[in-house]
C-alpha cells in the first residue's frame, strides 16, 4: 500500500489554489490530452464492475495495447489494484461526499471517482492533479455537467485526510474493534471477523493480517526440482532465495513471464506457501512402504501437481484430477515433461482405482488467504459462498479417504483460513472416518509459528506466504 498522503502536503495543494496549479497538457487544437495512465486504471475498474473481470488479468493486456510501460505502468497498476482493494473505504467516503447512496451514482462516474478518491486518500499524488485528471477523464467522455459533479465530489473528498475520514466514518474502535479495523484497512467485516476467528488467541494480530493483504506481494517463483536450483534461479533473476521452501525465489516485482527460466519451464510462478503444501504431502510418514501411487484430487491449474511430479521417484507417476477442461489443459501444459496423468472428471466420483499412498485435496475455497494477489476478490466474495464450498470440500475429502489405502495419508489444504473451511471440514472427516491427525507442523520443517496443531496455518504477515491451511490425515 502506498503511504497515506501527509496532511501538510494535501493542504498545500488544494484544488482551488490556482497559484499552485500545474499547466494541463493540451492537444494542438487546444483540447485536453487524455491522461492514459488514469484512463487505464479507470478501464480496469470498469471491466471489474461491468463484466466481473479479474483486475490482474485485464490490466496487463490494456497496458500492452496502449503502449504503457515503466513508471507509467507501475502507477497505473498501483491505481487500478489499489482502488479495487480499497473499494469499501473509498465508497463510504464518496457516498458521504456526494450526499447520496453509492448505488445512485452512475457506474461510469463511480469508476473515475474511485480512482480519484484513491489518489487523494492513499497516495502522495497532489490533490490538484488527482481531481483535475479525474474531471478531465469524465469531461472527455460525458461532457461538462457530469465533470462538474465529479469535481464537486472529489473536492469534498480532498477536504480530509484518510485518517480524518476514518475517524468520522469508521465504527468505534473500542465497541467494535474488528469493524473499525475492517473499515480502516478496507476489508468487508465478515472477512476481517473470519481472520480474527482463525487467529484465535492471537487476534491481536488482525491489524497486521489486514495490512499484509493490502501490501504489494512479492512475486514468488518455484525452481523446478531437477531443472534448476533455487540458488541458480535467484542469480539468473536477481531475486532472493525464499526462507522456507527449498525451491522458492522471491522477486520484488516485474513481469515474471519475461524471464528466461520461466519461458523454458525450468521455473514457474507459485506462492511459497503452495510449494510447502505440495512438499508436505511428500514428507508425511505412512504406515508401511510408499508404493508410489500419488493423486492430486483438485489439480487445476497444476502448480502443486507439477511439484509432486518433479518429486516423484522410481518411475512412478502422479494422477491429477480436474473437472474443468480449460483448467485441465493448464495442468497438461504445466506438467508436460513430468510423470503426471490428467483425468478430466469430478473428484467426488472419479472412477479411479482406490489404494493411493498419498492424496492431496487442495480444495476449491473462498480464497480469503490469497486476497493480496486478487485485488477485487474481497468485495466479490460473499458470506453465503462459504456454506456451499464447505459442502463440496467435505465431499471431496470423503472421496479422497475412500481412495487412500489404509495407512496412507490425505493432505487437506485450502488457501483460506476461514474456520468452517479448515478445521471444521477436517474435524467432520476425522469423526466420520476415525482418521489419525498427524502433526502437520512437522511436515513444514524450519517454518515457525504454525499454530497450536495438529493442523498448520500459514499467514502472510508471519511467513510472507498466502494464508494456506493444511492438515495431514492418516487412514487407520
Ligand atoms: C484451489 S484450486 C487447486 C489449485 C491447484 N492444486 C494448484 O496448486 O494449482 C481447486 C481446483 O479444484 C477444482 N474443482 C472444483 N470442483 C471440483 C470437483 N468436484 N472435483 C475436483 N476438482 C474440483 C477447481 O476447478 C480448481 O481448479
Amino acid at each position: 500500500m502506498s503511504e497515506s498522503r501527509r496532511p501538510s502536503k494535501a493542504a498545500g495543494s488544494r484544488p482551488g489554489d490556482k497559484s499552485r496549479r500545474p499547466k494541463r497538457p493540451r492537444t494542438p487544437e487546444g483540447g485536453i490530452v487524455r491522461d492514459e495512465v488514469r484512463a487505464v486504471a479507470r478501464d480496469v475498474l470498469r471491466a471489474v464492475r461491468e463484466r466481473d473481470a479479474y483486475a490482474n488479468l485485464v490490466l496487463p493486456g490494456l497496458l500492452r495495447e496502449r503502449g504503457i510501460s515503466g513508471r507509467d505502468a507501475a502507477l497505473a497498476t498501483e491505481l487500478a489494484y489499489g482502488a479495487c482493494r480499497a473499494q469499501g473505504l473509498l465508497d463510504a467516503v464518496i457516498e458521504r461526499s456526494a450526499g447520496r447512496p453509492i448505488d445512485d451514482i452512475d457506474g461510469a462516474l463511480l469508476d473515475t471517482l474511485r480512482i480519484g478518491a484513491y489518489q487523494l486518500l492513499r497516495t502522495r499524488i497532489g490533490a490538484h492533479a488527482a481531481v483535475a485528471t479525474s474531471v478531465d477523464l469524465v469531461r472527455a467522455e460525458f461532457g461538462s455537467g457530469k465533470a462538474g459533479f465529479v469535481n464537486a465530489v472529489l473536492r469534498r473528498v480532498s477536504e480530509k485526510t484518510a485518517e480524518q475520514w476514518i475517524a468520522v466514518l469508521a465504527p468505534d474502535s473500542v465497541q467494535d474493534p474488528v469493524g473499525h479495523l475492517a473499515f480502516e484497512y478496507a476489508h468487508p467485516v465478515w472477512i476481517a471477523q473470519a481472520f480474527a476467528d482463525a487467529l484465535g488467541p492471537r487476534a491481536g494480530e488482525l491489524r497486521d493480517v489486514l495490512a499484509a493483504d493490502d501490501a504489494r506481494p512479492a512475486v514468488h517463483l518455484i525452481a523446478r526440482p531437477g531443472a534448476i536450483s533455487a540458488a541458480e534461479l535467484a542469480i539468473l533473476t536477481g531475486g532472493e532465495v525464499g526462507p522456507y521452501s527449498p525451491y522458492a525465489v522471491h522477486l520484488d516485482g516485474g513481469d515474471p513471464g519475461q524471464l528466461e527460466p520461466i519461458r523454458t519451464g525450468a521455473a514457474g510462478v507459485q506462492d511459497e506457501g503452495s510449494q510447502l503444501v505440495a512438499r508436505a504431502l511428500t514428507l508425511a510418514p505412512l504406515d508401511g512402504p510408499d508404493g508410489g501411487r500419488w493423486l492430486d484430487l483438485c489439480a487445476g491449474p497444476g502448480g502443486k501437481v507439477a511439484l509432486l511430479g518433479a518429486l516423484q521417484t522410481d518411475g512412478n507417476r502422479v494422477d491429477a484430477v480436474e473437472p474443468a477442461e480449460h483448467r485441465a489443459e493448464l495442468v497438461r501444459k504445466t506438467t508436460r515433461d513430468l510423470p503426471v496423468d490428467v483425468h478430466v472428471v469430478d473428484g467426488r466420483e472419479s472412477g479411479l482405482t482406490p489404494g493411493y499412498d498419498r492424496i492431496l485435496v487442495d480444495a476449491p475455497c473462498t480464497g480469503l488467504g490469497a486476497l493480496r494477489r486478487r485485488p477485487e476478490a474481497r468485495w466479490r466474495r460473499q458470506p453465503r459462498d462459504v456454506a456451499e464450498l464447505v459442502r463440496l470440500q467435505r465431499q471431496l475429502l470423503s472421496a479422497a479417504i475412500e481412495l487412500v489405502r489404509p495407512g496412507g495419508v490425505v493432505l487437506y489444504s485450502t488457501c483460506s483460513p476461514h474456520l468452517s473451511e479448515t478445521v471444521g471440514v477436517v474435524a467432520d472427516a476425522v469423526r466420520r472416518f476415525g482418521l489419525t491427525q498427524l502433526d502437520t507442523r512437522e511436515l513444514l520443517p524450519g517454518v515457525p509459528e504454525l499454530g497450536d496443531g495438529p493442523a498448520a496455518q500459514l499467514w502472510p504477515h508471519r511467513h510472507g506466504t498466502d494464508a494456506m491451511f493444511l492438515a495431514a490425515l492418516r487412514k487407520p
